[in-house]
């Protein structure tokens, strides 16, 4: 599976979302951050943010819900054209009935683990999933420190992405850097979400070429 790159615009300027947006033509995807001061401790933004950016980019949306109720909400992110939308495992009360809508409106259906959340409990929910997300911080806030202890979780889930024919995609987020990207390639990710790591450099196209490069060494 080809490194895939995802900046996030939690560590964008907030007002100048669409120029963000443009400093990053070669991610694969753009990161949203949707958090709602109740599933995690920070508000950011919503719905018609993502609509305006939608028509602001070409760049295909990574949504990441962080959010108390996605099966209320997620629907509406794939309805209005996001490329991917990712709700929580430990949000979501009908996380089967939540990722077959998502897909049947045309995204890519994903869930997100915390830091502390097992993956073996989840594998029957594999067949429902484009992508599993695997949070190495804990979710609320950008520039936090990698936390290396999910390493092991992240070999866990590429087995058994493997062992059911290799096709979903592993995304890490939080703390991914130059440093660490090249750990979690090792381990077996391959969608790299990187906020401060892009949007705190100068030169955010070539801070993401430098992430796809140090991926690929592992
Ligand atoms: O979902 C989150 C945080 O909850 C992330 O997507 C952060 O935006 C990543 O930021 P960095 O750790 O890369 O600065
Ligand atoms: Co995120």
């Amino acid at each position: 599976m080809a490194v895939q790159i995802s900046p996030s615009i939690l560590s964008a300027d907030f007002a100048r979302l669409a120029d963000e947006a443009a400093a990053v033509p070669n991610a694969d995807w753009l990161h949203v951050d949707v958090m709602d001061n109740h599933f995690v401790p920070n508000l950011t933004l919503g719905l018609p943010v993502v609509e305006s950016l939608l028509k602001a980019t070409s760049i295909p949306l990574d949504c990441h819900l962080m959010i108390e109720d996605p099966d209320r909400w997620a629907p509406a992110y794939a309805e209005a054209g996001a490329g991917s939308v990712t709700i929580h495992a430990e949000a979501s009360r009908a996380p089967v009935r939540t990722l077959r809508q998502i897909r049947s409106l045309g995204a890519r259906a994903a869930l997100a683990l915390n830091p502390g959340t097992a993956v073996e409990p989840y594998e029957g929910l594999l067949g429902e999933i484009d992508m599993l997300l695997l949070m190495t911080v804990e979710p609320g806030f950008g520039g936090q420190k990698f936390l290396d202890m999910v390493l092991p979780k992240i070999r866990t889930a590429r087995a058994l992405v493997e062992r059911h024919g290799g096709e979903i995609w592993i995304q890490v987020d939080g703390g991914v850097t130059g440093d660490t990207i090249e750990r979690c390639a090792e381990a077996g990710a391959d969608v790299f979400v990187a906020g401060s790591a892009v949007y705190g450099s100068a030169d955010r196209a070539a801070a993401v070429e430098t992430l796809r490069a140090n991926a690929a060494k592992a």
